[in-house]
């Protein structure tokens, strides 16, 4: 981040806006016609399975790369032109931090760069630095690592804060405090994109999840509509006894997706769980403990990915 004016340009509605972007890497297309947008205020999970397109497409919100063919504005402005005002605070997976210096040093130094910057006191206390400040940056664990990336990204007041990945190599209590301060960046109507392969996290954090695949948007929405999106259900049940000619009986179910039987607990996912219950009574099957619940934000995601692979096939 360099501390200096720039002409950028007013702030729009859109904090960033992606129209038909395309960059390929010879023949891999890894980001296809991608349109979207993001407003102030949001935090949006970018989810996709590896290779998906996800580091392709914050290197271009970032202006680390260039699109072969499309626009990229980040608050109205050319990428570069937004990040060199100070305006975008990133946490990228890759890069190293200078080594012979101390986590105090590293931060002021962000700080003093930053053309709005927070007290560099309160950037270590936000990250839960403070007691690693005068530690060499070279000497830390990969968790205490990476707070202090995140204590780069928050080091002023950004408009957009963008992460890779960023909760990776911390622990369950890093990572809480980690998603509160968060939290209160959003709350002060900044907005927050995370790239993430922790789906519990998007799910409990983001207002809004993309899903990406082969470089395109497979879903945009809540966690709630993509598991409804997802259309599937889990249905499980336990069967007094369970031999081979009852399991093929219950392949023959409709509507399945899956079918897992563990001791007499049979667990299925059914894209129609009311046709695939109302059939098991029909088979003649006495069903105990019947439960029926919509599948987590992980198994919507796979149901997603999978039925897109197998349309492209
Ligand atoms: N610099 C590059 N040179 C060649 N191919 C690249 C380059 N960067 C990305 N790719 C390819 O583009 C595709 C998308 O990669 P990208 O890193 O954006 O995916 P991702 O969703 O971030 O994956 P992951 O979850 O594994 O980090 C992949 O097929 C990858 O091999």
């Amino acid at each position: 981040m360099v501390g200096m004016t720039t002409t950028t340009a007013p702030p729009t509605a859109d904090v960033v806006s992606f129209e038909r972007v395309t960059k390929s890497f010879g023949d891999v297309r890894a980001v296809d016609g991608l349109t979207l947008t993001l407003r102030p205020g949001e935090t949006v999970a970018l989810l996709g399975p590896n290779g998906a397109g996800k580091s392709s497409t914050l290197d271009l919100l970032l202006g680390l790369s260039r699109p072969d063919s499309g626009t990229v504005r980040v608050l109205g402005a050319e990428p570069r032109e937004a990040i060199t005002a100070g305006r975008v605070g990133a946490m990228l997976q890759s890069g190293g931090l200078m080594g012979e210096v101390t986590v105090h040093e590293l931060v002021t130094l962000a700080c003093d760069l930053h053309p709005r910057p927070y007290r560099v006191n309160d950037v270590l206390a936000h990250a839960d630095i403070t007691k690693i400040a005068d530690r060499k940056v070279d000497k830390l664990s990969g968790g205490q690592e990476q707070r202090v990336r995140f204590a780069l990204a928050t080091a002023g007041a950004h408009d957009l804060i963008v992460l890779d990945e960023p909760t990776t190599g911390m622990d369950v209590t890093a990572r809480q405090a980690f998603w509160a301060t968060m939290r209160e960046q959003a709350d002060q109507g900044r907005a927050v994109l995370f790239a993430t392969h922790y789906l519990e996290e998007a799910d409990a954090i983001a207002d809004r999840v993309l899903v990406l695949h082969r470089g395109r948007l497979l879903a945009d929405g809540t966690a709630a509509e993509i598991k409804a999106r997802a259309g599937a259900r889990k249905v499980a049940f336990d069967l007094e006894r369970i031999d081979a000619a009852l399991t093929e009986r219950l392949r023959t179910l409709p509507c399945l997706t899956t079918l897992d039987i563990t001791g007499h607990t049979v667990r299925i996912q059914s894209t129609d769980a009311d046709a695939t219950v109302h059939a098991l009574y029909g088979l003649g099957f006495y069903p105990r403990n019947l439960e029926v619940a919509g599948l987590g934000l992980e198994q919507a995601f796979v149901a997603i990915t999978e039925a897109e692979e197998s349309r492209t096939a």
